[in-house]
C-alpha cells in the first residue's frame, strides 16, 4: 500500500533549491513557539520549512511552499484546504512518495530521522514501521486481484519480519482491531463494501505498528453514515494504540471533530494553525472562517447556520497573485493586503495565522508590514481590496476576536 512499486519509483531524493518564498515562520520575533506553526521539541514528526514544486510542460508548479508544523507522540493535526491547496503533497512529501517530477526543499524529521534525505532501504522500513498512508479510496490500496488477508500478511512478513504462521495470526488480530472477522482474510477486495475495504486498508497500514499514521482523505469516497464509523474507528484505533495521527480532509468539521490541533492550508502555504476547537469556532484567518462556515457540525446547536459557500476559486500556483495569495477572494481584504505577502503570525494563545488583521501596530512595524491605512472621511469605498473599512485596524493577539465577530 504504501510502498511505490519498484518500476514506479516516484522519488529521486533531488532536493530543491532553498524556497525564497518561505513561511515557516513570521519574520517576527514572537512568532517563534509562541503561535505554533513550526516544528517543537520532543515531536515525533518534524516538518520545517518543506517545499515542493511539480516540473510540467507548462512550467514549474510550486505546490507546497514553506510548510512547518510538528507533531507530538499520540497527538492529531488536522490539515484542511480546499482542492488543489497542497494537502496531499504534503502527506505525499512526508513519505517521499512524490512522483519523480518533484523537487522537495526543507526537512522532513520522523523521530530525528530526515525522511528526505533517507537511503531507500532505510525508507522502506520507515513507511511501515514509522509511519503508514491511508489514502482516499480503498480500492487504491488494495491489488483486486489479491486476496485481503494476503494483502495485510505481506508487510507483516517483508517488513516485520514475522514467520507465515505469526503472519497468519497477525493478519486475523489486525482484522479484529478494525471490526472484521477473521474468516474475511479470505475475500478479495470486490467482496467487500466500501466500508469494510477501507477497514481493511486501516488494518493494512497498522500492519508494522506505526507510529504515524497519515490519513488522506479517508472517508471520502464512503457514504455519510459509513464516514461516521470509519471516522471513530480511526480516532479509537489511534487513541488506543497511543499513535500520532496527521488526518487530511477539506471538511474542517470532521477534523475539528477528530483531531487536537488543525492547520489550513491555502495555495500552498499554511495561513493558520492551533487547536482544532479554538481554529475551528473562531478562526483568525479569513480563509479558516470560510471553510469553517462552509462546513457546520451537522446537529451542533451552536452552529445552526446553513453552509455558506466561498466565492471564487484557489489561485493556479504557477500564477499567484501579488501580495496575499488568499486578498481577491478575502471578504475583509485591506489595500495593504496585495503589498504583503504573509506569513505565520502569533494570533492569540497558541496560535498563529497569516493574515495583516492579526498584527498589532507594533508587531506590523517589527514585521516591516505597512500600517493599516485609515479610512479618509467620506471617501466612497470603491476597492475591494479597501473592505476593511474602520475595522482595517488588526485586532492585538491578545484581544482575539470571538468567533461572532470574526464573521
Ligand atoms: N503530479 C503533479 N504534477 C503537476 N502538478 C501537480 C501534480 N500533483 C499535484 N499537482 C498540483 O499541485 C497542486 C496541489 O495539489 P494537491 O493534490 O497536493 O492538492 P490537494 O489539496 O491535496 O487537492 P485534492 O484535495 O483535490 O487532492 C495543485 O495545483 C495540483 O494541480
Amino acid at each position: 500500500m504504501n510502498e511505490p512499486d519498484e518500476r514506479d519509483e516516484r522519488d529521486t531524493g533531488e532536493q530543491a533549491a532553498p524556497d525564497a518564498d518561505r513561511n515557516a515562520r513570521g519574520p517576527v520575533g514572537e512568532a517563534a513557539g509562541a503561535g505554533g506553526g513550526g516544528p517543537g521539541p520532543g515531536e515525533y514528526l518534524q516538518v520545517a520549512d518543506l517545499s515542493v514544486t511539480y516540473r510540467t510542460a507548462g512550467g514549474d508548479v510550486p505546490a507546497v511552499r514553506g510548510v512547518s508544523f510538528g507533531l507530538q507522540p499520540g497527538s492529531k493535526l488536522g490539515v484542511a484546504g480546499e482542492s488543489g491547496c497542497g494537502k496531499s503533497t504534503v502527506a505525499l512529501a512526508l513519505l517521499r512518495l512524490l512522483p519523480r517530477t518533484a523537487r522537495t526543499g526543507g526537512r522532513v524529521l520522523l523521530d530525528g530521522e530526515d525522511v528526505l534525505a533517507m537511503r531507500w532501504g532505510r525508507l522502506r522500513a520507515v513507511r511501515w514501521a514509522g509511519a503508514s498512508i491511508v489514502f482516499q479510496g480503498a480500492m487504491h490500496s488494495l491489488n483486486p486481484v489479491h486476496r485481503v488477508g494476503a494483502q495485510i500478511a505481506e508487510p507483516v512478513l517483508l517488513h516485520g519480519g514475522a514467520k507465515p504462521a505469526r503472519a497468519r495470526e497477525r493478519v486475523a488480530e489486525l482484522l479484529e482491531q478494525v471490526g472484521l472477522p477473521a474468516w474475511r482474510s479470505r475475500s478479495y477486495p470486490h467482496e467487500l463494501s466500501g466500508g469494510q475495504r477501507q477497514r481493511a486498508v486501516i488494518a493494512m497500514a497498522l500492519a508494522c505498528e506505526p507510529r504515524l499514521i497519515i490519513a488522506d482523505e479517508p472517508t471520502t469516497a464512503l457514504d455519510v453514515m459509513i464516514q461516521a464509523q470509519i471516522l471513530r474507528l480511526i480516532d479509537d484505533l489511534v487513541t488506543g494504540l497511543d499513535i500520532s495521527m496527521l488526518m487530511i480532509s477539506h471538511d474542517l468539521s470532521v477534523l475539528a471533530d477528530t483531531c487536537d490541533r488543525l492547520a489550513v492550508m491555502y495555495a500552498g502555504r499554511i495561513v493558520e494553525e492551533g487547536p482544532a476547537e479554538e481554529v475551528f469556532a473562531g478562526a483568525r484567518h479569513p480563509y479558516s472562517a470560510a471553510l469553517s462556515a462552509a462546513f457546520p457540525r451537522v446537529g451542533d446547536p451552536a452552529s445552526r447556520r446553513a453552509p455558506r459557500g466561498l466565492p471564487g476559486d484557489p489561485p493556479d500556483p504557477a500564477a499567484l497573485p501579488r501580495g496575499c495569495s488568499f486578498g481577491p477572494r478575502c471578504p475583509e481584504a485591506q489595500q495593504r493586503c496585495a503589498e504583503v505577502d504573509p506569513v505565520l503570525w502569533p494570533a492569540g494563545g497558541r496560535r498563529s495565522a497569516a493574515c495583516v488583521r492579526v498584527l498589532s501596530d507594533e508587531g506590523a512595524r517589527a514585521a516591516g508590514v505597512p500600517p493599516a491605512r485609515p479610512r479618509e472621511e467620506g471617501a466612497a469605498d470603491t476597492s475591494r481590496l479597501d473592505r476593511g473599512g474602520e475595522d482595517d485596524r488588526a485586532p492585538a493577539p491578545d484581544s482575539a476576536p470571538q468567533p461572532e465577530e470574526t464573521r
